[in-house]
């Protein structure tokens, strides 16, 4: 099925008083995406604290929705308060938290196959824990090594010292530390019938004002091996929208998604049916993805502090 196309003209609000207030009088809900809206990297963008500070002072509701599975909510929860935006674990959703809850909520695994091989960081690994999924892979030094001439006969043999026979699903993310003998384990797991998931596939990752490899980076190889997509729980798909509804129960059509990336964020929010959408050009997407796209936004600003010219 051709993807639907979002080819309105998109509203330029940065400078746009009276429009900015038009705009932002028509939410009460804001969902924000993190990376390249609110910081590059460790990079917070000025006047984010006080924007949300804004937001949150005329009643709104914020909710943090990342693709970034290197950190779980509590993790994003200590970042937020590190950089003076106080928040809850209930008001952030991450794609490592999706991913486990489908695993452990959605899918149904045989009893014999419920451990997750996991190309990824301790955000996954976190909430899989937190959900009691069984898991291997991720940050175990054990692999992080180059293949050896032995480790070819023993996945030729299926010996299941290096292929554990339980694993039943594999789930990639953005893994900064990956490798040759880590992709052809997970293309072998696949192989052998294991579920293919993504927490997301997202190609780059915005970090100190330019872009560096993605999670989707990390599963194209296997993309490329198996000759099939993964199953993504990161945006646009939906599974993150309605966890966030089913935490919220909002009115869709009065909450609104700020975002970076066109085919990510602003995708999620036309294909969730909000109300509105915000890109901001801090991040992934240019101003002619978001103006002459397949996929534009309803208004975008040249970064989110311009939501507070509404305040002066
Ligand atoms: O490669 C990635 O995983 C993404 O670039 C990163 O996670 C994006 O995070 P977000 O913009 O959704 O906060
Ligand atoms: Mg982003």
């Amino acid at each position: 099925m051709a993807e639907p196309q979002y080819t309105h003209v998109p509203r330029y609000l940065t400078g746009d008083k009276a429009g900015l207030h038009e705009f932002l009088d028509k939410f009460d809900v804001f969902l924000f995406d993190c990376d390249g809206v609110l910081w590059s990297g460790d990079h917070l963008f000025p006047g984010t604290v006080e924007t949300l500070e804004f937001l949150r002072k005329n009643g709104k509701q914020v909710v943090f929705v990342t693709n970034n599975s290197t950190k779980s909510r509590a993790d994003y929860c200590k970042k937020l308060e590190s950089l003076g935006i106080p928040s809850t674990v209930e008001e952030i959703f991450s794609s490592s938290y999706s991913s486990s809850i489908y695993i452990s909520r959605i899918l149904q695994l045989p009893e014999n196959k419920r451990k997750v091989f996991v190309i990824g960081e301790t955000g996954i690994e976190q909430e899989l824990r937190s959900e009691n999924v069984p898991f291997i892979g991720g940050t175990d030094p054990a692999y992080r090594r180059d293949i050896t001439p032995e480790d070819y006969k023993r996945v030729a043999a299926g010996d299941e010292s290096l292929l554990d026979p339980e694993v039943g699903v594999v789930l990639v993310g953005l893994d900064f530390h990956i490798n040759y003998l880590k992709q052809a384990l997970a293309f072998h797991y696949v192989k052998r019938g294991a579920v293919f998931l993504a927490t997301n596939i997202d190609s780059t990752l915005p970090n100190s004002g330019t872009l560096f490899p993605g999670a989707g980076s990390m599963s194209a190889p296997l993309i490329m091996m198996l000759g099939k997509e993964p199953t993504s729980l990161g945006k646009p798909s939906q599974a993150m929208m309605d966890a966030i509804e089913g935490k919220f129960h909002f009115d869709r059509s009065r909450a609104c998604m700020v975002g970076d990336r066109a085919n990510t964020d602003i995708r999620f929010g036309l294909d969730g049916k909000l109300g509105g959408t915000l890109g901001v050009l801090t991040g992934v997407s240019s101003k002619e993805d978001f103006v002459s796209g397949p996929v534009r936004p309803h208004a975008y600003l040249d970064k989110l502090a311009d939501l507070l010219e509404s305040d002066s």
